[in-house]
C-alpha cells in the first residue's frame, strides 16, 4: 500500500472493541477520582471510577451527582482532547491533510462513544457484602423479567426469599423516559478485583444520555428496588371504597405484634390459642364439613386498640388486611365482586359496622340492604367460595348491633377492648419507656382504677418525654389526676 496520511489516520481511527465505561463503586480515594482519558486518540476506554458509595442507597444517589459532575468532566477532556489533536496536526500533519485529520477525529470521538456502559458489581474489592446498587439493580430487574416464560427462581442470596432474576448473559432493554437502555447480566468475571463467582451487571446505552442515566435513572432504580423489597416483604393493606375496581394497596406498616399490644395476659392468650387453632384447622374443617373462615367481633371504646388488634392479628398470621368501607358500596353486585375476589389467607374487616347496620335517614336505603346481604353472604352459599378468611367486624357500640349479627357462625368471638388496666399500662411504659418497674407505679395503679382512660391516651402522654422516664411518668400522673376532677 501507497504511503498516505488518510490511511495511517483510518487506521488510527478503526472502531475498538469496547464502548466507553463507568465504573461505578470502586475504593480509591475522592482526590484521586478523575477521568483515566488520554490525549492519545487511539485509547478506547474512558475509565471513570467513584468512590465506593456507603451501604445506604441514599448515599448513592449522593455519589452518582458527584458521579454525574466527574462524567461532564470527561466531556470537558474531549473538548482538551480536541485541542490536544488540533495541536498535533499543526506538528506532524501536512497543512493540506490537517482538516481530514481533525474531521476523522471528531468522527472518532463522536462515533467511538456513542455506546456508554456502566457497570456495576456484586462485591467491591475488600468488601465482603454485597454492594448496594447492584442489590438494587437485582432487585429491579428482577421485576422486569417476569413476563418471560423460562425462568430461573432462585433463593436470593441477599434477601433470604425467592426471587425471579436474570439468567447468565442475557440481555434485557429497558425504557425510561423514552430512551432505551440494554442490561446485560455478566458472570465469573476474570478480573483480579472481583470475587470469583461474582457477577456483574452492565448498562448499555446512547453516549447522549449519560447525564440522564446517572442524575434520574439509577436513582429511581433504588426508589423502585426500595418498593418492590417492601412490597415483597411486607403484609399489604387493601382498601377498597366507593370506586371499587381494583383495591388500592399499600404496605402495612402497622409494627403492633402481640409482644406490643397492651391487653390483659388472658385475652391475648385466648386470642392467639384461637388463631393459632384457625390457621391449624384446615383438616378439622373439612371434618365437620364447615367453612374454614372466622368471624370476630372487635368493640370498644375509641382508642383502646381495636385497630391495633387488627395489625396484630395479621402480623402474627403473615395474612394481609382487606378494609372494606361497606357504606361506599352502594351495589350487590359491587358488594358480591368484591367478597369473591378476597383471596385466602386475608383479614377482612368492616369497622364500625353499627353505623351500617343503622344509617341514619339521609343515608341511603341501599346501605341497609348492603349489610342484610354481607350477613347473607356470610353464611349462606357465598361463604363456600374462598377458605383461609378472617372477617373482622369493629364497634364502638355492641348494644346497638342487631342480635342476629352476633350468632355464632357470624361472629364466632367477641372481643372486648377496655379502658387501660394496670397490667396494659406496664405493656406501654416498657414498650414507650423500656421500664419494667418504677416508683410512681404504685401511683399510677390506683389512678387508673379510679378513671378511663384508654391505653392511647395513656401512650400518647408517655411519648411526651421520650427521654426521661420520670418525667414522662409525672406527666401521666397529672394528666389522670386532671380526669378525676372532670
Ligand atoms: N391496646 C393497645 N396497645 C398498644 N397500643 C395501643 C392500644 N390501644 C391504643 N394504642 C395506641 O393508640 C393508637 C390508636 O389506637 P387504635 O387505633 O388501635 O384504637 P381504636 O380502638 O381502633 O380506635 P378507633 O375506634 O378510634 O379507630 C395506636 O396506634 C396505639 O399507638
Amino acid at each position: 500500500m501507497a504511503f498516505s496520511y488518510k490511511n495511517i489516520i483510518n487506521s488510527w481511527c478503526t472502531p475498538g472493541p469496547s464502548p466507553s465505561r463507568l465504573f461505578l463503586g470502586t475504593q480509591r480515594p475522592l482526590n484521586s477520582l478523575k477521568p483515566n482519558s488520554s490525549p492519545n486518540p487511539t485509547n478506547k476506554i474512558n475509565r471513570v471510577q467513584i468512590l465506593n458509595a456507603t451501604q445506604h442507597p441514599s448515599s448513592y444517589v449522593a455519589s452518582l451527582a458527584t458521579f454525574a459532575i466527574l462524567t461532564r468532566s470527561v466531556a470537558n477532556d474531549v473538548l482538551t482532547v480536541g485541542k490536544e489533536l488540533r495541536a498535533i496536526a499543526d506538528e506532524f500533519i501536512p497543512r493540506e491533510y490537517q482538516d481530514y485529520y481533525l474531521h476523522e477525529m471528531k468522527k472518532l470521538l463522536i462515533t467511538k462513544t456513542t455506546e456508554f456502559t456502566i457497570v456495576i458489581d456484586e462485591y467491591q474489592p475488600q468488601s465482603n457484602s454485597p454492594d448496594e446498587m447492584f442489590k438494587a439493580v437485582e432487585t429491579y430487574l428482577g421485576s422486569k423479567v417476569n413476563e418471560s416464560c423460562v425462568r430461573k427462581v432462585s433463593v436470593c442470596k441477599h434477601k433470604e426469599t425467592l426471587a425471579v432474576r436474570m439468567n447468565e448473559n442475557e440481555e434485557i432493554i429497558d425504557e425510561f423516559d423514552g430512551v432505551q437502555v440494554k442490561w446485560r447480566l455478566a458472570t465469573n468475571i476474570e478480573t483480579g478485583d472481583l470475587q470469583s463467582g461474582s457477577k456483574r451487571y452492565e448498562l448499555t446505552f446512547h453516549n447522549r444520555h449519560r447525564f440522564m442515566i446517572l442524575e434520574s435513572y439509577l436513582p429511581y432504580i433504588l426508589d423502585r428496588a426500595n418498593e418492590i423489597t417492601a412490597c415483597e416483604s411486607g403484609l399489604k393493606l387493601h382498601l377498597i371504597d366507593k370506586g371499587y375496581t381494583e383495591p388500592k394497596t399499600i404496605v402495612l406498616n402497622n409494627p403492633m405484634t402481640f409482644d406490643t399490644l397492651a391487653i390483659e395476659p388472658e385475652l391475648k392468650k385466648t386470642i392467639v390459642d384461637d388463631l393459632d387453632s384457625f390457621k391449624n384447622g384446615k383438616e378439622y374443617y373439612r371434618r365437620i364439613g364447615k367453612v374454614w373462615k372466622r368471624g370476630y367481633l372487635i368493640y370498644g371504646p375509641s382508642g383502646t386498640g381495636k385497630s391495633s388488634l387488627i395489625a396484630s392479628m395479621a402480623n402474627y398470621l403473615n395474612y394481609d388486611i382487606y378494609d372494606v368501607d361497606l357504606a361506599e358500596i352502594d351495589s350487590d353486585s359491587k358488594l358480591k365482586s368484591i367478597l369473591l375476589e378476597m383471596p385466602s389467607k386475608s383479614i377482612l374487616v368492616f369497622e364500625d359496622i353499627d353505623q351500617i347496620q343503622n344509617p341514619t335517614s339521609d343515608d341511603k336505603p341501599s346501605r341497609k340492604r348492603t349489610f342484610a346481604r354481607l350477613l347473607n353472604f356470610m353464611d349462606g352459599i357465598w361463604s363456600c367460595c374462598g377458605e383461609e378468611r378472617i372477617f373482622v367486624f369493629t364497634t364502638k357500640c355492641k348494644d346497638k348491633l342487631d342480635p342476629t349479627l352476633l350468632r355464632a357462625g357470624r361472629m364466632d368471638m367477641h372481643i372486648q377492648m377496655s379502658y387501660c388496666t394496670f397490667s396494659a399500662f406496664k405493656q406501654l411504659a416498657f414498650n414507650y419507656l423500656e421500664l419494667q418497674e418504677h416508683k410512681l407505679f404504685e401511683q399510677i395503679e390506683e389512678l387508673l382504677q379510679a378513671v378511663n382512660a384508654t391505653p392511647a391516651d395513656v401512650a400518647g402522654e408517655l411519648m411526651k418525654c421520650k427521654k426521661d422516664a420520670t418525667a414522662s411518668l409525672e406527666k401521666l400522673i397529672a394528666y389522670l389526676e386532671k380526669k378525676t376532677c372532670l
